[in-house]
């Protein structure tokens, strides 16, 4: 396996144009992220979190810097191989779902499996596992559009997992969640941080925050802390039944 970092910038810029007025939204981010790390991003609203996690998605392009993935550089790839490289290396989960709602969830969740060569059955185990850990088993074969906010966004969840992606880009992954389905995500992204998936993660809440190994704050489109969390500090996950309050 390759020790390159998953994730490299090198002084990452993103300026926005608002009726001809810059808005400067990253300025200048030079971040490293290791294989197997669960990095959390968090910061004041308006410092640059969701900026810098759409262009680590190919979804937003920079203004200027470089952007390199496992050794590749990729800000330069056209729309078309960013749009690959996604199927075969990242899971999104960010606000809009972009769930398909012509399938059931559990077609929603397999797709990507499916598309990245695993076999059905493969792809329907690693489905009835991420649902399961999501309490969504009884959802599969509903439509997306008869489910709530919340169960749409664990279902994003699990279809950004279910092709094991090298790199999971999550954006407030529990920002409309009760505290119960909040700790089943968090479950889950502790399950699969352990297994050795790599997670960056945008949140607001600092006890969220604390279940990842570094913790990365902007403000006003730059870094200005990056540290590791130290293990104590690391909130024990609870088992099904534990009452954790996360919110409030
Ligand atoms: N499409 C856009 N056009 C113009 N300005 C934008 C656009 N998207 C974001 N911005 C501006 O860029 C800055 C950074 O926004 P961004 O959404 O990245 O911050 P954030 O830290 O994710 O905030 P929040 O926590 O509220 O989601 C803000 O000043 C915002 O107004």
């Amino acid at each position: 396996m390759s020790n390159d970092p998953v994730v490299r910038t090198v002084n990452l810029v993103k300026i926005y144009q608002n009726g001809g007025v810059p808005v400067p939204a990253v300025r200048g981010i030079d971040l490293s992220v290791e294989p197997g790390s669960f990095t959390a991003i968090t910061g004041p609203s308006g410092s640059g979190k969701s900026t810098l996690v759409h262009m680590l998605g190919g979804l937003d392009p920079r203004t200027s810097g470089e952007i390199w993935m496992s050794g590749k550089r990729v800000d330069t790839l056209s729309e078309s191989a960013w749009a690959l490289l996604r199927r075969e290396r990242i899971g999104l989960v960010f606000q809009f779902f972009n769930l398909i709602g012509n399938m059931t969830v559990a077609d929603n969740v397999e797709l990507p499996a499916l598309l990245a060569g695993a076999t059905p059955r493969e792809a329907r185990e690693r489905r009835e596992y991420l649902l399961g850990e999501l309490g969504l088993a009884d959802r599969a074969d509903d439509s997306p559009t008869r489910l709530a906010g919340g169960e749409q966004q664990r279902v994003a969840l699990a279809r950004a997992l279910a092709n094991r992606p090298s790199l999971l880009l999550a954006d407030e992954p529990t920002g409309n969640l009760d505290s119960r389905n909040t700790r089943d995500v968090l479950r889950l992204l502790s399950q699969v941080h352990k297994d050795g998936q790599t997670i960056i993660m945008v949140t607001h809440d600092a006890r969220v925050a604390s279940l990842a190994d570094r913790l990365v704050t902007l403000l006003d489109g730059q870094i200005v802390d990056d540290g590791s969390i130290p293990a104590p500090r690391r909130r024990p996950l609870g088992r099904a039944g534990d009452v954790i309050e996360l919110h409030g």
